[in-house]
């Protein structure tokens, strides 16, 4: 009987050779598969592998972004889950009642992240004392007082003085737009930096910085890799110095102790001076500040816009609404309150909500600071241990069918109008685009004002068709996925081939514009 041993002389050589490489095979395996699975507590949330041992969820995230964390929650069997990465434990949850009970957990802290994503992009730039924690409290104090309501009231005062200025200055001809998203881009960034920097706003002062903005926008998830980003992000780099630059000379020179300047950005400047050594150094800090109200409030605005003009008829409710509201224009100024626009004007708030579901793709970040407990809507419990961290894809929960009816994809002008009490209840912990807690965005009440702000002077002013006059064809661009960066969904390839005319409605001419909040005139604050 013939055997493999007689066919080959070097039969036992050959079975080593196979036995040792199967055997490397297997202990890499299991040395990969060990790196994917690091042990965890049975208490804590159930582990979920990488599909590809060790670097899978690195490259999910790199290709998905923040969409990867809601294709996490198909892979998961409860509400939550542990995902190994970077060495450590991310627990990402979807569940509402989870969600509720870690915004409200104060062991679950964003604080840790509030100074290391701009030294992170800046690289090296920021001396060794800032890593001092009290900078981070002291930080987030001056962000929160500098966000107090008369301070918000006095940032939307000027925000809107620029708005209707800016509106004001269409003739009473046909005006073509080529690019509404652009339009809407540029106005509002120099608008919400006259709120931040006042009348030395640099945006204002150099138009370039602008687009420079957006240019850095557009690259800060590469950035944010810090792969070598002279290469991976060239352009985004450059813009990111020259605003870094700008801002630098604009704290050096102490621009943001003039009187027409926001609270929120003198006091953040005020307790950065007390760890760094020079005034152009804040600038590479602030760059976080105008980037974060810039960034998800204008892409906002923009889904707001595109969705009302885009229906004829619903602007004619809107308008029949606010009318209601202003009385006639025959007196020449309109007074807009706007502490009552949600009570009175229910319809163009709802349109306001309703673009923020579905163009928000927020992520909320929190670092576990101490071992901690937290529960879902069926009593089961998990630990989160001190030193991991957690992610919260907020998009989730705007997508949930449950609360938000099976046409959730499409836009619903009147979808915050209906609801009964129990659709109601299921809804509040169903929306959180500006997170929740302690770190609920402070900027919101800022957006509302301008944005609401703007859409009503522009919804009564103006008339608008499409570039082309073809209105079946009429509609919002796509929007593309939501990169890490971001927390609201920006049109694709920048709103290209969205195009408007606009024209002013008759006896709209000449109005003067009046808003109002807690009683005071905010364009004479
Ligand atoms: C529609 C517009 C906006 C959206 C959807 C939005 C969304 C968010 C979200 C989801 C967070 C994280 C909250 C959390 O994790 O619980 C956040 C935080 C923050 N937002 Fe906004 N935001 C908007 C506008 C603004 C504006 C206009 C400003 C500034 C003027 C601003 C300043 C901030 C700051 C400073 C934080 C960090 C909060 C902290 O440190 O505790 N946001 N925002």
């Amino acid at each position: 009987m013939s055997s493999l041993a007689d066919a080959s002389p070097s039969f036992p050589f050959q079975m080593n050779k196979l036995f040792i490489t199967a055997a490397v095979i297997v202990l890499i395996g299991l040395l990969l598969n060990y790196l994917s699975s690091p042990s965890t507590d049975p208490r804590e949330p159930p582990l979920v592998k990488p599909r590809i041992p060790v670097i899978g969820h690195l490259v999910g995230l790199i290709r998905y972004q923040n969409e990867y964390f809601t294709r996490l929650g198909k892979r998961a069997s409860k509400g939550i889950c542990s995902v190994p990465l970077f060495g450590s434990i991310t627990y990402v949850m979807w569940d509402s009642n989870l969600i509720q009970s870690a915004f409200r957990n104060k062991d679950l802290s964003f604080v840790p992240f509030i100074v290391y994503v701009p030294r992170e992009v800046d690289q090296g730039g920021v001396p060794e004392k800032d890593q001092d924690t009290n900078l981070r409290l002291e930080f987030a104090k001056a962000m929160t007082e500098g966000m107090a309501r008369d301070r918000i009231s006095q940032m939307n005062g000027t925000a809107l003085k620029y708005i209707t200025k800016e509106l004001g200055a269409f003739g009473d001809g046909e005006s073509v737009i080529d690019n509404a998203y652009v339009w809407v881009r540029n106005l509002m960034t120099v608008a919400t930096t006259e709120a931040l920097y006042g009348s030395a706003n640099p945006l204002r002062e150099q138009p370039s910085l602008v687009y420079d903005l957006w240019r850095f926008d557009e690259d800060l998830p590469t950035l944010l890799l810090g792969l070598f980003p002279s290469y991976t992000a060239p352009e985004g780099l450059e813009a990111r110095h020259r605003l870094e630059h700008a801002l630098g000379e604009y704290y050096h020179n102490k621009k943001d102790a003039n009187s027409d300047v926001s609270a929120v950005t003198h006091q953040r400047a005020n307790v950065i001076r007390k760890f760094v050594t020079t005034g152009r150094t804040i600038g590479v800090h602030e760059l976080a500040l105008l980037h974060v109200s810039t960034s998800n409030s204008i892409p906002t605005l923009f889904w707001f816009f595109a969705h009302i003009v885009t229906r004829p008829a619903l602007v004619e409710r809107i308008r029949d609404e606010l009318m209601r509201m202003v009385g006639d224009n025959a007196g020449g100024t309109v007074t807009i309150n706007l502490d009552v626009l949600t009570e009175e004007c229910p319809l163009i708030v709802s349109c306001y909500r309703e673009a923020i579901r579905i163009s928000n793709g927020a992520v909320s970040n929190r670092e576990v600071l101490a071992d901690t407990t937290i529960q879902d809507g069926e009593g089961r419990s998990y630990l989160l241990k001190a030193g991991n961290s957690v992610r919260i894809p907020l998009d989730h929960l705007h997508k949930d069918t449950e609360a938000w009816g099976h046409d959730l994809a499409q836009f619903s002008s009147d979808r915050f109008l209906q609801a009964d009490a129990a659709k109601a209840k299921l809804r509040r912990t169903s929306y959180a685009p500006f997170g929740g807690g302690k770190h609920l965005c402070p900027g919101r009440n800022f957006a509302f004002g301008e944005n609401l702000g703007f859409m009503v002077s522009f919804i009564l002013s103006f008339d608008v068709a499409p570039q082309d006059g073809n209105w079946e064809a009429f509609v919002p661009p796509k929007m593309d996925k939501c990169t890490a960066a971001d927390a609201v969904c920006k049109p694709a390839h920048n709103g290209a081939g969205f195009g408007i005319r606009i024209k002013r409605r008759e006896g709209w001419e000449s109005t003067t514009w009046k808003f109002t909040s807690g009683g005071v005139d905010l364009l004479n604050l």
